[in-house]
């Protein structure tokens, strides 16, 4: 890996403002998911270690919530700076341990770096309120706090963005955090901590525990008294799982799961901007984000020219290794998800779905799979309910507005939905009724650090970014004042 600041590089994990091996020195392999080619040995760190990270972090607290939300500031502002001025190679070590194209990587650093600016912004406007008093002699005002130490635990699809997105509003809030990385995905995660560490965040306020064994670290960030938040972003099972195991201690949650992204083309759409709307929020990261359209409902009279035009599109994506040049698709993380998609295609085909394009693993072999586009899918196959997280875009028909908002709200899942449609009355009706957190009209990417990222149902709880997502990471203390009359 040819890094133009080669410190960026850190194998070891980072506790209390010291780069650590795991008590047994044990270690595990990064890989490029392109080629299998192995990047590092990272240290693999477990439940003891875990508990140092906690204590660190806790023992940090004081003097960290104690500064100035304008100090703080000014720490998070320099860290933004550098992750924008080390893009280049952050990138790089992000496409190789995750496989996405570098453009795309490109993105992901700016992305995730926009919420540390924007945290850095928020961090000055945690505002209380005073409350209009019901009795003559007392006052009512509430502050805002910090809520303590965080534990974020985050997913291999946005090495970078996931942490910056938990980390940013958290250390803006004075909260001190030990994340623990994917174990596909360390790397991005430990140049950060340099970076961190560069900008001056105090020791112990940014701990990174990377490791192989989720369950052992995961224990022990639920357990933990002194961890008062849990943010997970990942798979729903796992979600379920810890929340579970932070009823222990009643932490507060903030969880970003699943999704299966209904995304709707209506008769009155613009078809070629559905198209392009549609390649970018199925094919994005290929396939991997919760967000990713998972079923393409298309009305009837515009079906079939629906499906030639994206079908069309969809058969000049040029699929390859992250740094192979002109590629829009990457490899899969790892032969199960490769195999997830196998699955889901074969289910639908032999339930009666039509291959349009695609439809099996590509010829560049390993983690690699075709675009796919499916036609005539229908409610009873395997990708009308999972999240396929990869790159197959099944079609389903339907005949009317009543029809297109029960099939996309037939999911317990309630995190992204689209929608393309130009008529303005079918618009809002269509926005108001569909089940979700978040949802695009006449726009494949919704993403941003200004706006609420979250869902409804069974994809989780909380928000992400914007002007509320400070809240997630503070507790709100009413004050009564009284005897204001002695
Ligand atoms: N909402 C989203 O953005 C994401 C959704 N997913 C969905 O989940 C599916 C499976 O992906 P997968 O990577 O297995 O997702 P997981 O939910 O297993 O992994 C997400 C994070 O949770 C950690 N983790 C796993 N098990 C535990 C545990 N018992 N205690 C604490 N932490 C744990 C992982 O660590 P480790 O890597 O060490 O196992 C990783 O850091 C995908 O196909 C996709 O459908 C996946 C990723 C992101
Ligand atoms: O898949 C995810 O969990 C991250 C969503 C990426 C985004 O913020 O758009």
């Amino acid at each position: 890996m040819k890094l133009n600041d080669p410190t960026l590089f850190q194998t070891r994990a980072y506790i209390d403002g010291a780069w650590v091996d795991g008590d047994d020195n044990a270690t595990f392999a990064v890989t490029n998911p392109a080629d299998g080619e192995a990047l590092a040995q990272v240290a693999a760190l477990g439940v003891a270690e875990t508990r140092r990270a906690i204590e660190a972090a806790e023992a940090t607290l004081p003097a960290w919530r104690a500064q100035t939300a304008k100090a703080r500031s000014a720490i998070l502002r320099r860290w933004f700076d550098l992750i924008m001025q080390n893009q280049e190679d952050l990138a790089l070590i992000l496409s190789l341990e995750q496989g996405k194209p570098l453009p795309e990587s490109r993105g992901e650093i700016a992305y995730g770096a926009s919420f540390i600016e924007w945290f850095a912004e928020e961090a000055k406007r945690a505002y209380g309120d005073v409350i209009p008093s019901t009795a003559a002699d007392k006052r009512l005002v509430t502050i805002k706090q910090p809520i303590g130490v965080v534990a974020a635990i985050t997913p291999w699809n946005f090495p970078n963005a996931m942490i910056t997105r938990k980390v940013g509003p958290a250390l803006a809030a004075g909260c001190t955090v030990v994340v623990k990385p994917a174990a596909e995905t360390p790397l991005s995660a430990l140049a950060l901590a340099v970076l961190a560490e560069r900008a001056g965040v105090p020791k112990g306020v940014y701990n990174v525990v990377t490791g192989n064994r989720a369950s052992e670290i995961g224990g022990e960030l639920t357990r933990h008294p002194a961890v008062r938040k849990l943010s997970f972003t990942g798979s729903t099972r796992i979600g379920k799982l810890l929340m579970e195991q932070c009823a222990g201690t009643v932490k507060k949650l903030g969880l970003e799961l699943g999704g299966n992204a209904p995304f709707i083309v209506f008769d009155d759409a613009d078809l070629d901007a559905a198209v392009q709307g549609a390649l970018a929020s199925k094919f994005r990261n290929t396939g991997q984000t919760c967000v990713c359209a998972n079923r393409l409902l298309v009305q009837d009279g515009v079906y079939d020219a629906f499906a030639e035009k994206l079908a069309a599109a969809v058969r000049q994506m040029q699929v390859g290794a992250a740094t192979s040049g002109n590629v829009q698709q990457g490899p899969l993380i790892n032969d199960k998800a490769v195999a997830k998609v196998a699955e889901h295609v074969a289910d639908a085909v032999s339930k009666g779905a039509q291959v349009i394009t695609g439809g099996e693993p590509h010829p560049l072999g390993g983690n690699f799979y075709q675009p796919t586009v499916l036609a005539d899918v229908t409610e009873d196959m395997l990708v009308a309910r999972e999240e396929t997280f990869g790159p197959l875009a099944p079609l389903f028909r339907f005949k009317d507005e009543a029809e297109a908002i029960r099939l996309a709200n037939a999911t317990e899942f309630g995190l992204a939905a689209y929608f393309y449609s130009r008529d303005i009355g079918r618009i809002w009706r269509v926005a108001e009724a569909i089940e979700a957190g978040m949802v695009g009209i006449n726009e494949g990417i919704i993403s941003t650090e200004v706006a609420p990222f979250g869902g409804i149902k069974e994809s989780g709880l909380g928000r992400e970014g914007s002007k509320y997502g400070l809240d997630d990471f503070m507790e709100i203390k009413y004050l009564c004042f009284g005897g204001l009359n002695s």
